[in-house]
This record gives structure tokens, C-alpha cells and sequence, in this order.
């Protein structure tokens, strides 16, 4: 039967992150996609100009329509924007969900914008954490989760190991925010697993973490381990960073390809 995915986040209008790259996601490694949004965002590949909340109402509505029918596979949450928010999605998940759940805790855009309020991180860390099987932080959000400055790959090991102490199964830290490689860092509680990546050289990077933890999500459903499930995500996002790297759409920081997935067969049916 096919996998049914969830993603809990926030709609970017020219769809290269949020909702629209998780759906994007979804359907190119193959399973159903379910949305339950929680902002709005005017932005494009140059900017966020503006974000609007959607109501707890709603959102629990979207959430109940959801579980009601269709129960979902594995759970992702990328943008929550407040701290309302994280508390109703924590509050409905530790209820009703218990599939794998994927928490990318969307801090601050690629162009720069700030997608979570500050008093939303408390939140985060009580309640929304604790019930993950797996976070995903970049490096600034490592850096906010377990309060330390990162520099080395040391500092991210020991940042893993605080942010473990939050409650969560287990950690990815993504090194995409330093300079000469894109070396991710998933810690378990019991051992470090390194995934070497190769730094692109691109600015089309819209929509990297959400299109990641989405592929986990995608890999959990299917029933990998964490482990397994993070070296095919990130083999999958790398196919797509490198296509947007000779594939520009918009005028900032480009969209990921999801195309470079299905490119192939497309090719042969021509
Ligand atoms: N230029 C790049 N080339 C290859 N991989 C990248 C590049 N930028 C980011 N990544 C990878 O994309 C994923 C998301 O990383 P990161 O940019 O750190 O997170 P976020 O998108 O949440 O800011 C990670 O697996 C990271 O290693
Ligand atoms: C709705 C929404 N969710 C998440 C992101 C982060 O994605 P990125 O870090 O690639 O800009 C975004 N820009 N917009």
C-alpha cells in the first residue's frame, strides 16, 4: 500500500520551501502527501515580505480532518512561526500521532527572514522535541537549541549531545551553512554517524533543509532505519542541489530541482 506522508508547515507562494517543496518531495520518491499549513508567506527566491499566522482553530481543523481519514505514515514539521503554534501541533501530535516525526525547527530563511518568533523556542525545546524521532537543525539553529557557539566538527558533536538531552530518539546537524563542505552529523544517543557531502557550488539553495527532512520522512515511512534514512535523503537532496545548480529559476537564491529524480525515466519515455 502507498506511504502517506504529513508535513506541518508554512506555504512559500513561489514554491521552492514550505509545504509546496515538501508535497514536491513526497510525490517524487513516491508516497501520498497530506499538508496541514500553519502561516502564509509572500516571498520569493530574493525575499519573505510578508507572513501571516493561520489560527489555532484552523490548524487543529486541518490536523483532525487529517488523522480522521487518513493516518499518516511518518510526520514532518518544518515553519511553525509562533509559539502558539508549537504548542497546538505538540499538544495534537503527543495525542494522536504515532508514526516517525520528523521536527526541522525553520528558524530563519535563506534570504535572511525570520520564520520563528523568539519566544517559540522554549517551546520547541518542552514540548515539541521531546516527542521526535529524529530534529534537524542547521548550524544556527544547533547553535540556538543547545545555547553553544559551533565552529568545528567537534563543537557539533558536543552541540548533538546537548540538544539529545531535550528528549528526542536522535539529531542530524547539517553543516550546508559552513564554507568548504556540507558534512551532516546524525548522533543517536550512542553513536555519531558522519555523511560527507561535497559543497556545491551554488547559490540555489531555497528549500534544501525542507526538501531533507522531508526525504526522512519519506525513508522512516518505508520503514529504514535513521541511519539509512538519512544517507538516502541526503543522496536525494544532493541530486537536487546539483540540478539547481544548472537549472536557475527566479533571480535570488534558487529553488532545489526535484526533477533530476524523475528526469531519467522521462528521458527514456521521449
Ligand atoms: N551547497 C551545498 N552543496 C551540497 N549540499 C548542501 C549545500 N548546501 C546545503 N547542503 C546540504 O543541504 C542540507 C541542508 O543544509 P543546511 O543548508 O545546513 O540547512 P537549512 O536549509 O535548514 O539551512 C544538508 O544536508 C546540507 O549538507
Ligand atoms: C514557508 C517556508 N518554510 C521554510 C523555509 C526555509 O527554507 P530555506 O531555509 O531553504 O529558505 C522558507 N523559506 N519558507
Amino acid at each position: 500500500m502507498i506511504k502517506k506522508c504529513l508535513t506541518i508547515a508554512g506555504s512559500d507562494s513561489s514554491g521552492g520551501a514550505g509545504v509546496q517543496a515538501d508535497l514536491k518531495t513526497f510525490s517524487a520518491l513516491g508516497t501520498y502527501g497530506m499538508s496541514c499549513i500553519s502561516a502564509l508567506t509572500a516571498q520569493n527566491t530574493q525575499g519573505v515580505d510578508k507572513v501571516e499566522n493561520v489560527s489555532q482553530a484552523m490548524i487543529r481543523g486541518q490536523l483532525a480532518a487529517i488523522y480522521s481519514d487518513i493516518v499518516p505514515d511518518a510526520v514532518k514539521t518544518g515553519m511553525l512561526s509562533c509559539r502558539e503554534t508549537v504548542e497546538t501541533v505538540a499538544g495534537f501530535l503527543e495525542s494522536h500521532n504515532q508514526a516517525p516525526l520528523v521536527v526541522d525547527p525553520v528558524m530563519v530563511a535563506t534570504t535572511g527572514a525570520r520564520l520563528l518568533d523568539e519566544e517559540a523556542i522554549i517551546s520547541y525545546k518542552e514540548r515539541l522535541i521531546p516527542l521526535a524521532t529524529l530534529v534537524t537543525p542547521n548550524i544556527p539553529e544547533a547553535e540556538v537549541l543547545s545555547g553553544m557557539a559551533i565552529h568545528t566538527e567537534e563543537d557539533m558533536k558536543q552541540a548533538a549531545e546537548k540538544i539529545m538531552g531535550l528528549g528526542p530518539k536522535a539529531v542530524l546537524i547539517k553543516g550546508g551553512h559552513k564554507v568548504h563542505d556540507a558534512t551532516d552529523f546524525l548522533y543517536d544517543g550512542e553513536t555519531f554517524h558522519v555523511f560527507r557531502g561535497e559543497k556545491i557550488d551554488t547559490e540555489n539553495t531555497h528549500g534544501t533543509g525542507c526538501t531533507l527532512s522531508s526525504a526522512l520522512a519519506v525513508y522512516l515511512a518505508q520503514g529504514y532505519s535513521v541511519v539509512r534514512a538519512a544517507a538516502l535523503a541526503k543522496k536525494y537532496l544532493t541530486g537536487a542541489i546539483r540540478k539547481a545548480a544548472v537549472e536557475k529559476v527566479g533571480h535570488g537564491h534558487g529553488p532545489v530541482s526535484h526533477f533530476w529524480f524523475y528526469g531519467n525515466d522521462w528521458g527514456k519515455m521521449k
